[in-house]
């Protein structure tokens, strides 16, 4: 990302950050260092440009091109040195054996972040970050606040909007979007933490006035090890180097662990009913929108304005933040009445000329085994009639998820298997793992398979319409659930990223379905 940099102060030279490492300054005239990058594609005049080892290549190999834009110096390690001396660029060199793990710091010299007054908020858990962050954002938004935000889908500065390529900057982005945020006088930051972000040290050099944890379950087994692994990255957060204070949801086990071993002041939550927390939720018996969270004295009476017991989680999770930031409670409840638009997740698709003989379409975000029954069990009280669900995994992550979230999704009546984001792997093999899932759970539900994710939509919402057999009861009491792809505007196959929206393909099948129900009842 190369926008959104702040206003250089210009302080920072080659001579301080030399300083910084403990090493011995490079020879030659100290110069002042104004921004930062570890892309040799994104640099500026007067950056430093940080060479890192990668999976694939060494950033060194791109620093002519770096120097060529403007590059004031480099960070690598040794390897690096090697191979920026081979090329003949003469710049300044700052050689450390770990420079992804100091590169944190140095950025936060660099941008000032070093000095930051902004409280930051930051959100880690497998799922529900992005939810809970835009809930938090739109409460405090709602109660009168300038707020940054950074995760899946955008970063926001005050009404500035760009969307994210990351969940989680890398350091020199992070650094630079929070001084960014903090030069246009933004209250508070809430941004989300993902396990690759702690594991790659790109949020080093911030420190958190409260974390948050929402939940662990299976994902991202192709980067971290195993679950010990992926959850130790997520506890990281929970350590003095990284946080103040922490707000950990109890529900499963991994969160009981960590507020057991947490380094940090926890404050819990659990939306169990009996469960003991500093938060606890009770859950209105009429309405399971609405409940009341108790905690720390107060008692808020709050409505999820997204469906599904998750979202009560989420929404319960947002709240106790906002108190514990000091909002007052009555301010607080108010607030998160708020609506929060959160793209992508939950979102209904519906055609504007207000027909009700169509079936409800669903655009979601899950994309592991854990979110697409939760968002299933979500939706089946609302479906009197057939529940589709169109699903598929993603290429190049976790292989393991997929069969499971192929059981997962069978407990739609109809499934349609197909691809998600291929990226550089073989598309059939990809549905074929989903598949055996599915079908290995199915219990006399309809497993298809349809590759071309424009035609599995199609085929699930005419389904669903009752315009091609296949549901029991089609119509205005069937849904169809379109999991995985949320807010994404492209489909990645084969290194190329083809524009698609889930939510614009739901609406082209919404009106497609309903000139065939025009022409049949004509
Ligand atoms: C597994 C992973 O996270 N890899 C990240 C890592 O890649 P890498 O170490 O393999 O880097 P590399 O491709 O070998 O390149 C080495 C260095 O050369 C640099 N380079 C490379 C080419 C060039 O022309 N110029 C240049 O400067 C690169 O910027 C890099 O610093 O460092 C790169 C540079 O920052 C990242 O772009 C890359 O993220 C890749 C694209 C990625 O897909 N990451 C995903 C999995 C990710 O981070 N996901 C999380 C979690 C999502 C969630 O659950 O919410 C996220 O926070 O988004
Ligand atoms: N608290 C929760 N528990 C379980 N599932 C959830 C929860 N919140 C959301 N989900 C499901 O997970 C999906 C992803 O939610 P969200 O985007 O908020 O999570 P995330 O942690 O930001 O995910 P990512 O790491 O991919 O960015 C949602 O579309 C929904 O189906
Ligand atoms: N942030 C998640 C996004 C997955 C979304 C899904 N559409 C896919 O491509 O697998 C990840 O990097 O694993
Ligand atoms: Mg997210």
């Amino acid at each position: 990302m190369t926008a959104l940099r702040p206003t250089p102060a210009g302080s920072t030279s080659i001579a301080v950050l030399a300083n910084a490492l403990s090493v011995d300054p490079p020879a030659g005239p100290d110069t002042v260092v104004s921004g930062v990058t570890l892309d040799s594609r994104s640099v500026q005049s007067g950056d430093l440009y940080a060479a890192l080892p990668g999976a694939t290549t060494h950033g060194a190999r791109f620093a002519s091109g770096a120097r060529d834009a403007g590059a004031t110096a480099i960070l690598t390690d040794p390897v690096g040195a090697q191979l920026v001396a081979e090329q003949g660029v003469v710049l300044p060199v700052l050689v450390h054996p770990e420079p992804r793990a100091v590169l944190g710091h140095l950025s936060a010299l660099v941008y000032g972040t070093d000095r930051l007054k902004m409280p930051l908020i930051g959100i880690t858990g497998t799922n529900g970050k992005t939810t809970t962050a835009y809930l938090i954002h739109s409460a405090l938004v709602a109660l009168g606040r300038q707020v940054g935000l950074i995760g899946t889908v955008e970063t926001r500065i005050g009404d500035e909007r760009v969307r994210s390529v990351r969940t989680t900057p890398e350091a020199p982005d992070l650094h630079a979007l929070l001084a960014t945020m903090a030069q246009r006088g933004m209250d508070a930051c809430v941004m989300e933490v993902s396990s690759h972000a702690l594991s790659q040290h790109r949020v080093d050099g911030v420190i958190y006035d409260l974390a948050l944890f929402t939940n662990l379950s299976q994902d991202h087994l192709d980067f971290h090890h195993d679950m010990e692994d992926y959850f130790a990255a997520k506890a990281s957060l929970f350590t003095p180097a990284r946080s103040q204070s922490g707000l950990v949801c109890v529900d499963d086990d991994w969160g009981l662990r960590l507020a057991g071993q947490s380094e940090i002041p926890i404050d819990t939550l659990t939306t169990q009913p009996g469960g003991l927390a500093d938060w606890t939720v009770t859950v209105d018996p009429h309405d399971p929108h609405r409940f009341v969270l108790r905690g720390r004295g107060d008692e808020l009476h709050l409505v999820s304005a997204l469906p599904g017991a998750f979202n009560v989680t989420n929404t319960a999770m947002a709240a106790a933040a906002l108190l514990l930031l000091g909002v007052d409670g009555a301010a607080a409840q108010r607030a998160v009445l708020a609506d929060p638009h959160v793209p992508g997740r939950m979102e209904r698709v519906v055609v504007d000329d207000g027909r009700d003989d169509l079936p409800a379409v669903v655009v979601d975000y899950a994309h592991t085994p854990d979110a697409i029954r939760a968002a299933l069990e979500a939706l089946r009280p609302v479906t009197a009639g057939t529940l589709v669900c169109v699903t598929g995994a993603g290429g190049d992550r976790d292989r393991d998820k997929r069969a499971a979230m192929g059981r997962a999704a069978a407990l739609a009546d109809v499934v349609i298997v197909t691809d998600d984001n291929p990226r550089s792997e073989d598309p059939g093999s990809i549905r074929e793992a989903v598949l055996r899932g599915a079908r290995a759970e199915t219990g006399g539900g309809t497993v298809l398979e349809v590759g071309d994710r424009r035609e599995a939509i199609a085929r699930a919402v005419a389904i669903a319409a009752g315009v091609e057999p296949g549901g029991d009861a089609p119509g205005a009491t069937a849904l169809v659930a379109i999991m995985g792809k949320g807010h994404e505007t492209g489909q990645e196959i084969g290194g190329e990223v083809h524009p698609f929206d889930d939510r614009a393909e739901a609406l082209s099948a919404l009106e497609a379905a309903a000139t065939q129900l025009g022409e049949a009842s004509a």
